[in-house]
C-alpha cells in the first residue's frame, strides 16, 4: 500500500472524521512557507505525523457527549459529587497552540437519582477539550452537557489553565493562569457553592 492509500486507510479507520490527507497536504505547504524543505530527510514523515496528531487533538469534534453520559446508576445520593484535578490539554482556537491545566467537575444528582460513572466526567472534559476552543466555552459546554444529560439539581465546572499563546509568544507571560467557572442550579446558592469551592481548593 502506498503512503496516500495508507493515510486514506487510516483516515477511514481511526481518525473519526478528521481528514488526515488534507492536513498532510497543508502541513507540507506550511513547511514550504516557513522556508523549509519538506523533502529533506528529517521532515519526510512530518506531515503524516502532524496529521495523526491533529486527528487526536480534534477528535472531540466528532464525538457526542451523550455517548459517555448514557451510563447511569441508581445510587441514592443527593449531595455533591466532585471529580477534581482532571488534567487535560486543549487547543486555543485563535492560535492553534495548546492550552492546558485542570478541570474540576461537580454535580448534585437529581431527584430521579441519575448518577454517572466517575470516569465519564473526565471523558466529558476530553470530548470538549479535543476541539478548537476558548476556555470560557469549554467550561460552559461541560456544565451544559451535565445539565442536559444527567438532569441534576445543580452542576459546577471550574477550569484553571495556562495558555501557550500567552507563554511562548505574544505577551510572553509563562505561568499566568486563567480561571473560569460555570455554575448551574442549586450550586448557585451561596452555601452550596462555597462548599464546592472549598472542596476544589482543598480547604
Ligand atoms: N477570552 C479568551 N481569550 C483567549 C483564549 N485563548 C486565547 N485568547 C486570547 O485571544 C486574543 C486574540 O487577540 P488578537 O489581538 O486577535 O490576536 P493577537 O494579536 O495574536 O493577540 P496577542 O496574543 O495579544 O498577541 C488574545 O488576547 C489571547 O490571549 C481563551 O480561551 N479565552
Ligand atoms: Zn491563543
Amino acid at each position: 500500500m502506498n503512503e496516500i492509500d495508507q493515510l486514506e486507510d487510516d483516515n477511514a479507520q481511526g481518525a473519526g472524521g478528521v481528514d488526515l490527507v488534507r492536513i498532510e497536504k497543508a502541513v507540507r505547504e506550511i513547511l514550504y512557507a516557513i522556508g523549509e524543505d519538506p523533502d529533506r530527510d528529517g521532515l519526510l514523515e512530518t506531515p503524516k505525523r502532524v496529521a495523526k496528531a491533529y486527528g487526536e487533538f480534534f477528535a472531540g469534534l466528532h464525538q457526542d457527549p451523550a455517548d459517555h453520559l448514557g451510563t447511569t446508576f441508581d445510587i441514592e445520593h443527593d449531595e455533591l459529587v466532585l471529580v477534581k484535578d482532571i488534567p487535560f490539554y486543549s487547543t486555543c482556537e485563535h492560535h492553534l497552540v495548546p492550552f492546558h491545566g485542570t478541570a474540576h467537575v461537580g454535580y448534585i444528582p437529581g431527584p430521579e437519582g441519575k448518577v454517572t460513572g466517575l470516569s465519564k466526567l473526565a471523558r466529558l472534559v476530553e470530548v470538549f477539550a479535543k476541539r478548537p476552543q476558548v476556555q470560557e466555552r469549554l467550561t460552559t459546554q461541560i456544565v451544559e452537557a451535565l445539565m442536559e444529560h444527567l438532569n441534576p439539581r445543580g452542576a459546577m465546572v471550574v477550569i484553571e489553565c495556562e495558555h501557550m499563546c500567552m507563554s511562548m509568544r505574544g505577551v510572553r507571560k509563562p505561568g499566568a493562569k486563567t480561571v473560569t467557572s460555570a455554575v448551574r442550579g442549586q450550586l448557585r446558592e451561596p452555601a452550596t457553592r462555597a462548599e464546592a469551592m472549598s472542596l476544589i481548593l482543598g480547604k
